[in-house]
């Protein structure tokens, strides 16, 4: 049985980490890990322009623990009326993605698409310049079953866009079905996904077990039990499109713990120790580095890190929460023992 394993510095592929005092909670549980993390960019405000990622992203490295080394890569949210050129301003600034939230499928998505044809002279830009999208891919027509949204997504909105853009780079993000994992899985080179620690580890049934519980929460929503084990599969299965993106979304305690709780998990306090978890249960240590550390940069055409971590089998607790600007945040299996254990 395997008690220890090192490899190289993984990368987290979609990462939310908000702004002001959620900063110093957050950036450096994500920076003890990780060497890179893409930003996404649906703060109040949303980063609309590459002048506003630049701030973003220096308030971010304000946030990074001395000693620390860690690179925010950002992003730019996709409204109706991005204009294209903005595109060319945002790849000389070093945004590397553009990220599509369908109006009103999650947190702070109101500014978001509500037609893509709109976006359609900011996408040519996009494939032109080399820079991807990232898709919230969830439908938003309230006639459809929550737990089908991500499979319609894909039929009646990723289908034709792909079309339309052969050659636009297009990361689905935290696919949740085993639909999206064979759809990512049978498409070419243009299309890539990540997948969560949460979404590996459990199915729906974590939001009931006895009471509801609002920290396991998120959106797209956690399904069931077959479509778990076809995100392992895919995570395992050496398939260089699916990588690391933990997805890890705080919100203040009280307002997941209310009567309309956020969506959102926050995993980045021990993420790469549940991503161990999850290729532990399935004996497929061995592919964990190829998913936490190479299938991402290669996917972005960026370097593979240098660094190494280290994790070892030891029982730990992490705090049951942590302090978050006036509030607290409580992380996803709070006060709970973990398996894994960074060293
Ligand atoms: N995943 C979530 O449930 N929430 C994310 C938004 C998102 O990634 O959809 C958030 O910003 O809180
Ligand atoms: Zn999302
Ligand atoms: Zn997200």
């Amino acid at each position: 049985m395997t008690q220890q394993i090192t490899i190289t510095r993984p990368d987290d592929w979609h990462l939310h980490l908000r702004d002001g005092a959620a900063l110093h909670t957050v950036v450096p549980h994500t920076a003890a890990q990780f060497g890179r993390a893409i930003v996404m960019p649906n703060l109040k405000p949303p980063v609309t322009t590459a002048e506003q990622a630049l701030a973003y992203k220096q308030r971010i490295l304000a946030a990074v623990p001395p000693g620390m080394s860690f690179e925010p890569l950002m992003t730019l949210y996709l409204t109706d009326n991005l204009p294209p050129e903005e595109i060319a301003r945002a790849k000389a600034a070093g945004v590397v993605a553009v990220k599509l939230y369908p109006a009103g499928a999650t947190t702070n998505s109101d500014a978001g698409v509500t037609d893509l044809r709109k976006t359609y002279q900011t996408l040519e830009a996009m494939q032109r310049e080399g820079m991807l999208l990232l898709v919230h891919g969830e439908v938003t027509d309230p006639a459809i079953d929550l737990f089908d949204r991500e499979a319609v997504f894909i039929e009646q909105q990723l289908a034709p866009l792909r079309r339309d853009f052969p050659e636009l780079k297009i990361v689905m993000e935290h696919i949740t079905t085993q639909e999206a994992a064979q759809y990512v899985a049978e498409a070419d080179q243009f299309l890539g996904a990540t997948i969560t620690a949460h979404h590996l580890l459990y199915n729906r049934n974590a939001l009931f077990t006895g009471g509801i519980r609002p920290h396991y929460y998120c959106l797209p929503v956690l399904k069931r039990e077959t479509h778990r084990q076809a995100l392992v599969a895919a995570a395992i299965s050496g398939n260089a499109r699916f990588f690391l993106g933990t997805d890890s979304a705080p919100h203040p305690a009280h307002l997941k713990e209310h009567a309309t709780g956020c969506a959102g998990c926050y995993t980045a306090h021990a993420a790469i120790e549940m991503y161990a978890e999850a290729f532990d249960a399935a004996g497929a240590l061995d592919q964990l580095e190829a998913f936490a550390s190479f299938n991402g940069p290669d996917f972005y055409n960026l370097p593979r890190n240098t660094g190494r971590i280290t994790l070892r089998k030891e029982s730990w607790t992490p705090p049951a929460s942590f302090a978050f600007g006036e509030a607290e945040l409580k992380p996803l299996r709070a006060g709970e023992a973990l398996p894994w254990k960074l060293v």
